[in-house]
């Protein structure tokens, strides 16, 4: 991820701040409408890691795939599950039984690392420490947990190569599938090609996930009904515009090549007919200033990197060859058309380049005045239910706590007592069996806490809890979005409910001894 341009995280397109028109249709509020301005729903808040005015940033910039192009997970994930068995059985000689496989598209959450080496799927605190751990389908027991993971400070880095991170809602098939024949190996050993190991398996569904993405086995599915797979998000169009208006240029630097985005990025901005039908044309680039496709993220923003930048002929597709974004006459076509063409249009696409071409191509100096929407890390849960539900937890859980503390120190100072002070049969007596007793409550408040944590885990996900915490502190995944975003929500066109030219200001940080002077 970029660390040096502003980020902010976006995800999960939903429908609050949106009226139904006269006519049944929806129309988006945006700040700058007369209904604008209003309390925002917590759901789509933005929230503030570090600091942010927005009055600095002249470039507001977007990734295409999963941050404005919301994919439906239960379909699109689907086809990549679906894409891979095929991969895997008719090009890597898995036996035919995996066509049978079903994908469970919620059971697989974004935040989890996967141990190749040893076939497990791991939820770590923020800390890494790791607290949920399955060996395919199967919990591993706390004495396996820690006797793989350990429970000290020194610790595995949990890195490539032998550790992969789910940090995208692209690898959420993936992972499940590893899962499965983690499953079916342990079962069937005889059955997986031969000198199959976890490691070989973890391989080989990455291969077939990658060929999926580039052999046009997704994208032919989704060029053919978009709808079917990407959430339509009416309120992109008038955020663009609104950003636009306030004078900040706008941006996207996509991975996908031209011909995918074309059709994406129609989908999400063009008008619909009458019928719900989309004319395909290029009116949305007038929403943009540059659009880079095939931009090679992460790799794009590391600085000074070569990369050839290519200028694309919106029309057919053509690449043409650029000086580092300027447009040049081909050889032997020496017409100035293609020459202006690219210096008159209010939107120029390419394909490549890096970060200095993007910088060059807005007139930027610094990373720090662009703000790049970036979804690598966000929510799978909203928010709102998120906070809720910690609001509570936060209460029942905290006087189980104190309980529990309470009750450990009578124990320490009756055992203290026993063994240093000279003390009476029968008060010994009495002691001790105050001792069990404080000893037996105290069991019984640990698992209560035990108990009401897991409770509130599972309203989230039933095997991984809740996203953003593990026990009760922030989890893996939390501790990257507040490390590596300056800004969070729920899905990036909330951008449109704030003004164009708004302060962030991140909340207060406490420490653990200052939480005495807060109300509960
Ligand atoms: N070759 C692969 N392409 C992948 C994989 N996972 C996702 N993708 C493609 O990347 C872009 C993402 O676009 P962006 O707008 O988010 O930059 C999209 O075209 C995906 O299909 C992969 O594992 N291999
Ligand atoms: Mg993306």
């Amino acid at each position: 991820m970029d660390h040096s341009a502003r980020t902010m995280l976006g995800d999960k397109a939903s429908k609050s701040h949106l009226t139904v028109n006269t006519n049944g249709g929806e129309k988006p509020h945006v700040w700058s409408s007369s209904e604008g301005g209003c309390q925002i729903d917590i759901g789509k808040q933005i929230f503030c890691n570090r600091s942010l005015n927005m009055k600095n940033i002249i470039a507001v910039g977007f990734d295409m795939d999963y941050t404005l192009a919301q994919y439906k997970p239960e379909t699109f994930e689907s086809l990549a599950y679906e894409g891979t068995i095929r991969k895997l059985v008719y090009n890597l000689g898995y036996p035919q039984e995996l066509l049978e496989w079903t994908f469970d598209w919620k059971y697989m959450v974004r935040g989890l690392v996967l141990d190749k080496k040893r076939g497990n799927i791991l939820k770590m605190d923020r800390h890494k420490y790791v607290k949920v751990a399955y060996h395919g389908f199967k919990e591993l027991s706390k004495e396996d947990k820690v006797g793989t993971y350990g429970n000290t400070l020194i610790q595995d880095s949990f890195d490539e190569p032998d550790y992969a991170l789910i940090d995208t809602l692209f690898s959420l098939a993936e992972a499940y599938l590893f899962a499965q024949l983690v499953d079916f190996r342990d079962n069937n050993p005889g059955k997986v090609p031969q000198g199959t190991d976890y490691s070989r398996m973890y391989k080989d569904v990455r291969a077939a996930v990658d060929l999926c993405h580039r052999d046009g086995t997704l994208k032919q599915m989704v060029a053919k009904n978009p709808k079917r797979y990407i959430n339509e998000d009416t309120s992109i169009v008038p955020m663009l515009k609104m950003l636009r208006a306030s004078g900040r240029s706008t941006f996207l630097v996509t991975n996908s090549l031209w011909d995918y985005t074309n059709i994406v990025m129609n989908f999400l901005c063009a008008s619909r007919t009458s019928d719900g039908g989309i004319t395909c044309n290029f009116d949305w680039l007038q929403y943009f200033d540059v659009v880079i496709t095939g931009s090679a993220k992460p790799g794009f923003f590391h600085e000074g990197k070569h990369a050839n930048i290519f200028e694309v002929e919106t029309e057919s597709g053509m690449l043409l060859n650029t000086d580092n974004g300027t447009p040049m006459p081909q050889v032997g076509n020496t017409s100035p058309k293609v020459l202006l063409k690219g210096l008159n249009k209010s939107c120029r696409v390419f394909q490549g380049g890096s970060v200095g071409h993007l910088h060059k191509l807005l007139s930027i100096e610094s990373s720090s005045q662009v703000i790049l929407c970036l979804m690598r890390f966000s929510m799978l849960e909203t928010i709102s239910m998120e906070i809720f539900c910690a609001a509570r937890r936060f209460l029942q859980l905290r006087l189980l706590r104190n309980e529990r503390d309470l009750v450990e120190d009578q124990i320490h100072h009756l055992k203290w007592a026993l063994k240093f002070e000279s003390l009476r049969n029968d008060e010994k007596q009495k002691m001790t069996s105050a001792v069990g007793e404080l000893e037996s409550h105290r069991d019984q408040v640990r698992l209560a806490h035990q108990q009401a944590q897991w409770e509130c885990h599972q309203k989230f996900h039933k095997i991984w809890g809740q996203l953003m915490k593990t026990g009760y502190q922030n989890s893996h995944f939390a501790h990257q979005v507040e490390r590596f975003a300056c800004l969070y929500t729920s899905q990036v066109s909330n951008l449109s409910l704030y003004s164009p030219d708004k302060y962030y200001r991140p909340s207060e940080d406490f420490m653990p001894h200052e939480f005495h002077i807060l109300p509960l």
